[in-house]
């Protein structure tokens, strides 16, 4: 055997990797080289190598690797698996001690009672049961940049109460804080460091701590949803995740998603896909009366809703809102913003609050706002719709000419004075409100609904169904699969059609160049497809988090592994393509193609962590060619380890094309041998091995390789899940009103 591939052979044998690492830190360990051919290093206490010439190579050592590298990634997936698993069991054990530590005094609240909603029949019951709620003196402003004043959204002059059997419309022109309000009210503000929050809500009169949970559903204006599942299997999943511990036949949860399909107007589209903007699906109305459905499952007693109406024709509008109705005088509470209703859906709406600039305008029963304003002395003619009139008295004119523009303002003023007048008369909350209320005593409560704090079923049936929903989603996808498919065919056929690799001198560069292109352009495939996919998918999975369908545990763990059949298929196309066109080394095939897989694994795990820190798909976008870049410049050809930035030789460690272009490099050129005429670049290589070390990577193995990837894989999945866990969604906590 040539000398330097007993040397290459023989580094794999025992440490190999440690071996060419001491090698190329020969001088910083201060190793000492003996004269007999064998060597001591400090890290090894004194103890002596073998001497080179002492290894016998066996040719099937490769496999050995192999084996012993997928051995070591089942027990590496296990180990980080059960880490997984044990941190977030600490983590779910520390988040419910808090939440059930209800003795906690919020601030500026003492000694609130508890009321802990633990089941739904406790949130269906008694003082739940039909449900009054009230908010006086909500406030909210915004801290702004450095010397400038507080930005007013709501003043604290709004206060109303929205009743069981009856529609409450909150409305105002845009950006007169009609949202704001509404999320105030529900407790849903999200958590701003620059807000500040202030007011009281009861319910039935009765007052509430600050951070209450109010037993409610919320419907946001735009709701997004898996879009190749059908309205039945969308309710379906919903139903056995929410009540699956109650509802234990299947039977009784079919009832149910019936009953909701009934009850919404959704019998018709049962069968029909939820679709998206691009997918074809459930018109806007049915879409947004699905949304409602998914939040009726445990039958809340209020409901907010904002902006149900928008993007609606007038026809679909007044369906959702017709089906709200029917709600209400099922004895629901109903809380909605809406913009610019027709006459025929206002008329559907039992009481209104209007809001301008954050101010209260009005707030009392629908059908007396147009005699309230006549009386103000701002009157209209009957041609004129009352909510269109209305919307008109209390919207600033701009940009007209400047007394139009001061009337308007004037107007306002008359219009928020008279409010703030009549506010006491209209809303008090000195006698209790509401069908239990009665029975309670007046003392301040914190409700804590667990009902909506924790899911419906255990860990393994959410990972169950999590994991046969993105199945069912990525199977479905054929538009996605037919491009994935045409990409991999289009690239091997692109590829095997160009190069034809000999035995020649020229061979050799050949080769290295193509494996390096397989490997860029498998990063990049992977990569791209789960940053553009990924942000859209979580940002429904957050809400669903949020709302405690699941955790984020078992659906991390069913999208991590649902993806891998898949990526298998698709190299598994590309490697049958590629292997014989190219005239790859013959019976290297399987290596290859698992190498090509786990490099797919690896790029997808980057691109899920990637996914999974960004806050939107434009960032997650924006960081993928800087990351790529930095893979490519550190691909272990373009500049070696010593030229590299002190900073930056980790990158080298985690390298994806690195790792990638070595396992396919050492797999490809070990057992070759190459004639030595052709074109050259250099002195001529007669061996693989020989060619591995023109760039270094003697010594390395595919074990090395797939110990490497491995680790990348863990360490992304780990981080991914921490990004995913972390940045749930938290809500603002509303403080006491300053007196
Ligand atoms: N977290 C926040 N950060 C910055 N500005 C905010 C925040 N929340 C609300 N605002 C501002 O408060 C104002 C009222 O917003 P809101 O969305 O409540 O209005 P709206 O009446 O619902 O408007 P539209 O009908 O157009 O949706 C807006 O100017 C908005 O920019």
């Amino acid at each position: 055997q040539h000398p330097f591939q007993v040397a290459a052979q023989a580094n794999k044998f025992a440490s190999r990797p440690k071996l060419v690492d001491n090698a190329s830190k020969k001088k910083k360990n201060k190793k000492v080289n003996t004269e007999d051919g064998t060597y001591s290093s400090p890290w090894r206490f004194g103890r002596k190598e073998p001497k080179v010439e002492e290894i016998v190579f066996d040719s099937s050592d490769w496999r050995r690797d192999l084996f012993a590298a997928e051995f070591q990634l089942i027990l590496l997936s296990v180990m980080s698996s059960s880490l997984i698993a044990v941190l977030s069991w600490i983590w779910y054990r520390t988040t419910s001690k808090l939440v059930n530590d209800a003795k906690v005094v919020k601030p500026g609240e003492t000694g609130a009672e508890d009321i802990i909603c633990e089941n739904l029949e406790q949130t269906h019951s008694g003082f739940f049961k039909s449900v009054a709620v009230g908010f006086e003196d909500i406030t909210m402003t915004l801290q702004q940049k450095k010397n400038k004043s507080e930005r007013v959204i709501l003043d604290g002059s709004i206060r109303g109460i929205a009743q069981p059997g009856r529609m409450l419309a909150i409305m105002g022109p845009s950006g007169s804080g009609k949202s704001t309000l509404l999320h105030a009210i529900s407790g849903k503000v999200k958590e701003d460091k620059k807000i500040n929050l202030y007011g009281k809500r009861y319910i039935n009169g009765v007052p509430l701590t600050g951070d209450s949970k109010i037993p409610s559903a919320f419907i946001e204006q735009d709701v997004n949803f898996f879009p190749h599942m059908t309205v039945k299997e969308t309710l379906d999943f919903r139903v056995e995740l929410k009540m699956g511990s109650c509802l234990k036949t299947k039977k009784e949860r079919d009832d149910l998603v019936t009953d909701l399909m009934n009850q919404l107007g959704l019998t018709k589209s049962a069968n029909t896909i939820v679709g998206n903007a691009k997918v074809r699906g459930l018109s806007g109305g049915e879409r947004k009366r699905l949304s409602i459905a998914c939040e009726m499952i445990s039958s809340p007693p209020v409901i907010f809703l904002d902006e149900p109406t928008s993007g609606l024709d007038s026809y679909q509008a007044t369906q959702v809102i017709e089906t709200l109705r029917k709600l209400a005088d099922q004895g629901k509470t109903i809380v909605a913003v809406i913009h610019q209703p027709s006459q025929h859906t206002f008329q559907l709406f039992d009481d209104l609050l209007l809001i301008s600039e954050g101010k209260l305008m009005y707030y009392g029963e629908r059908s007396k706002v147009r005699g309230y304003m006549t009386e103000l002395g701002f009157g209209c003619e009957d041609e004129v719709g009352t909510a269109e009139h209305i919307l008109d008295c209390v919207s600033r004119v701009v940009g007209a000419d400047a007394e139009a523009e001061k009337q308007s303002e004037k107007r306002i003023e008359t219009i928020a004075a008279a409010a703030d007048r009549h506010a006491r008369e209209w809303v008090s909350f000195d006698a209790a409100e509401g069908a239990e209320a009665q029975q309670v005593e007046r003392k301040m409560k914190h409700i804590v609904d667990l009902t909506t704090t924790h899911p419906g079923t255990n860990i393994f049936r959410q990972f169950k169904l999590l994991f046969g929903r993105s199945i069912q989603e990525t199977l479905r996808g054929k538009a996605a699969i037919i491009i994935k498919v045409v990409q991999q065919v289009s690239l091997g056929l692109i590829y095997g059609g160009i190069y034809t690799l000999g035995d020649n001198q020229a061979s050799v560069m050949d080769r290295f160049g193509l494996l390096s292109l397989i490997i860029i352009g498998a990063t990049n495939m992977a990569m791209a497809g789960t940053i553009r996919s990924f942000p859209k998918e979580k940002s429904i999975v957050s809400v669903e988090v949020a709302s405690s369908l699941y955790r984020t545990f078992p659906y991390f763990i069913s999208k991590a592994i649902s993806e891998l059949p898949l990526i298998a298929i698709f190299n598994g196309i590309f490697s049958a393509l590629i292997y014989p066109l190219a005239k790859l080394q013959k019976g290297k095939f399987k290596t290859f193609l698992g190498l090509t897989s786990l490099h797919g694994i690896t790029s997808e795990a980057v691109g899920l962590l990637i996914g999974s820190i960004s806050p939107s798909s434009d960032v997650a976008l924006a960081l993928f060619p800087p990351i790529i870049v930095l893979n490519i410049i550190f691909d272990g050809k373009n500049i070696s380890e010593e030229n590299t930035p002190a900073l930056l030789r980790w990158v080298n460690q985690v390298g994806l094309i690195r790792w990638g272009f070595t396992g396919l490099a050492v797999n490809e050129f070990e057992g070759l041998a190459f004639s030595t005429g052709g074109p050259r670049r250099g002195p001529v290589v007669k061996t693989g091995e020989e060619a591995l070390a023109r760039f270094g990577l003697d010594g390395r193995t595919v074990e090395d390789v797939v110990r490497a990837q491995t680790k990348i894989i863990g360490g992304c999945w780990l981080l991914s899940f921490l990004g995913l866990a972390l940045t749930r969604q938290k809500y603002e906590v509303m403080q006491n009103p300053v007196q």
